[in-house]
């Protein structure tokens, strides 16, 4: 088997590593194909932290190799992380929820912003390594779970509430992760609903997916329920893309950093229940290139259904890909019957 170590005597020195181009500031959706303002040199020179060195150099203290099935492409650029930090606006005394810590790169930069860091890390190995890493600090306890199999609740609400009994303000967590490819879908569905104990959700995705999150638009065949789904709980921006050269090992795709702000319960969308409110949205979308009028008769007769789209604006011959959020959910309080 080839160990890290072999892999990488068998790359590029660092000084020939490409360059890594990320914004300063969090920029619009728009601007991503924009010149950006600052070019940040991948494993900076200055910080040897978590570097392209370091991070082969703690993998292979633990005889491991990258997984694929984990996902484990590991950040070589630390400016990368300050950046995922800082679209948190992670700071002294926050509650950070990291998924998938890895060697640590990104969990160092949030303890170093003052937070104190809950890593949820399946991979045993990685979970040895960063507990080792972090022994010294009070700030940084690591669990070996898998995320999409855990009941994160039950993990930070007691976090939460030994803050309130120190008389602390802060209410809400916040999660900022460099994700398994994989399981991001996962993840979006399973923390975006959670805006009672998280504010900020930063991840950094696939760009694909990334830009289907935030940018799907209407009448486009990207335009899915998972839109409905993300703006219904959140306000999702588009940060920054991330080129695959800043991974090890390089993944076949680009990546990008979004942020989704969460609603609270009383700023939801009205519906009288969110779960017949998605199935009825769900529905819609089975029926692709059918009409609301026909992929939604199991709901109400289809005369009816008419009535509610012309009553909310929308032609009668509406299909799912023409109506927002808002849209949906003046057609669902007019024809679900809860
Ligand atoms: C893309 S790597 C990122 C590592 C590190 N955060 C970094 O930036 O270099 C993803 C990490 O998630 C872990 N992982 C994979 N699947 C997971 C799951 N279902 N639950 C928790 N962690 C997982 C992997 O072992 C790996 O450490």
């Amino acid at each position: 088997m080839t160990t890290a170590v072999q892999l990488f005597h068998s790359l590029p020195p660092i000084a020939s590593l490409p360059t890594a181009t990320v914004p300063a500031a969090k920029s619009s959706a728009g601007a991503r194909n924009q010149p950006a303002s600052l070019h940040v040199v991948c494993a900076s020179r200055k910080s040897r932290d978590d570097d392209y060195h370091a991070t082969l150099k703690a993998l292979n203290s633990k005889g491991r190799f990258p997984r694929k099935s984990l996902g484990q492409h590991y950040m070589l650029n630390p400016e990368i992380n300050g950046q995922l930090a800082r679209a948190a606006n992670v700071e002294e005394g926050d509650v950070v929820l990291e998924i998938g810590p890895g060697t640590g790169s990104l969990t160092n930069v949030l303890i170093n912003s003052g937070a104190t860091v809950l890593a949820i890390e399946k991979d045993p190995h990685m979970v040895d390594l960063v507990r080792e890493r972090f022994e010294t600090t009070d700030k940084f306890k690591v669990l070996q779970e898998d995320f999409v199999k855990c009941h994160i609740r039950s993990h930070i609400s007691p976090i939460l509430e030994s803050r309130k009994a120190l008389n602390v303000s802060l209410i809400r967590a916040k999660v900022v992760s460099n994700l398994p490819f994989n399981i991001s879908t996962d993840v979006i569905k399973l923390l975006l609903p959670m805006g009672d104990i998280f504010s900020e959700v930063v991840l950094l995705l696939q760009e694909e997916t990334a830009v289907r999150l935030v940018e799907s638009s209407l009448r486009t065949s990207e335009y899915r329920p998972i839109n409905v789904f993300v703006n219904f709980y959140s306000e999702p921006e588009y940060n920054f893309r991330v080129p695959r050269t800043n991974f090890f090992p390089q993944p076949n795709v680009d990546a990008a950093v979004v942020t989704f702000r969460l609603k609270q319960a009383p700023d939801y969308p009205s519906v009288a229940s969110t779960k017949s409110f998605f199935s009825m949205v769900h529905s819609a979308f089975n029926g692709k290139r059918k009409m609301l009028r026909r992929s939604l008769q199991h709901i109400c007769p289809s005369n009816e259904i008419e009535r509610a789209l012309g009553d909310a604006g929308l032609p009668t011959t509406s299909r799912p890909e023409e109506l927002t959020l808002d849209d949906f959910v003046k057609l669902y309080n007019m024809i679900a019957k809860v």
